[in-house]
């Protein structure tokens, strides 16, 4: 799964992690978020080890968006109610107690993300556009100082893609926000403000650093095994095959 990955994140920074199918993206951003624990090695989040650090602490500490969340979202929760849950770090609405300065945070993050009218529907009812808005606003809802976003564009089209990505680029641009790990399968997808990047395939680290320098052909090439090129236009990134 993975393999002598070595690598930190250092607060402020914006990290994207990208990689082909199977690589470990998404096992790497579990263990960063302490929902999977490594069989070796050691791991610090937020200057806490993990297996000697309280979880219940640590986790409203990180703000997490992954399939795998959503996944879990029971039938019944109101989109309100899972942005809400958040500053518990729990899915499903119980008996917990909010005050009225949680609720207006989390009313202000959905507008923030464009899911004002979103607020009473059921989560399992929205699109996958609406989805991927509402579960950003929940991982900020804990205000975080780490942000984990595990695929944050899948399936979405290219309208939703592009205003997510604008979302993202104002987040990472903002210096007040948290540090950010994003996953993603498209450079397309890599917000402008995003300063490193981290390469993996079957588990181990091909090229990590600042974004320049690891998103090159010859990094990308030796990535995907195939030979690729690699543009940027006004912070964004573009990559292609190289054809014969
Ligand atoms: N619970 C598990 N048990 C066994 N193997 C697993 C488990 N979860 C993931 N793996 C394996 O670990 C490897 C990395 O999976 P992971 O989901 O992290 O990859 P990924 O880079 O996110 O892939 P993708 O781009 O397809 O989503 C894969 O070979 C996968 O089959």
């Amino acid at each position: 799964m993975l393999d002598g990955v070595d690598w930190s994140v250092n607060e402020g920074e914006r990290w994207v992690v990208v990689g082909p199918n199977g690589a470990g993206k998404t096992t790497l951003l579990q263990v960063a978020a302490t929902t999977l624990f490594p069989t070796a090695g050691t791991v610090d989040v937020l200057d806490e080890r993990l297996g000697r650090t309280d979880l219940f602490e640590l986790r409203p500490r990180i703000g997490f968006a992954s399939a795998a969340v959503a996944e879990k979202v029971p039938a019944s929760e109101t989109v309100i109610d899972l942005v809400l849950t958040a500053s518990y770090a729990i899915i499903g609405r119980w008996q917990e107690e909010y005050d009225s300065s949680d609720v207006t945070r989390a009313v202000e993050l959905l507008e923030a993300l464009g899911c004002a009218d979103l607020l009473r529907r059921r989560f399992v009812t929205l699109s996958e556009g609406e989805r991927k808005r509402v579960q950003i606003a929940r991982a900020l809802m804990p205000d975080p100082e780490l942000l984990l976003l595990d695929e944050p564009a899948a399936g979405l089209d290219l309208g939703a893609r592009e205003d997510l990505v604008a979302r993202l680029s104002r987040l990472a641009d903002d210096m007040t926000a948290p540090s950010m790990v994003l996953v993603t399968h498209h450079l397309e997808e890599v917000p402008v403000g995003v300063t490193h990047a981290l390469l993996i395939k079957k588990g181990k680290v091909v090229a990590a650093g600042k974004v320049d320098e690891v998103f090159t052909p010859e990094h990308l090439t030796a990535c995907f095994g195939i030979p690729l090129d690699v543009e940027r236009h006004n912070g964004r990134w573009f990559a292609r095959a190289v054809l014969d």
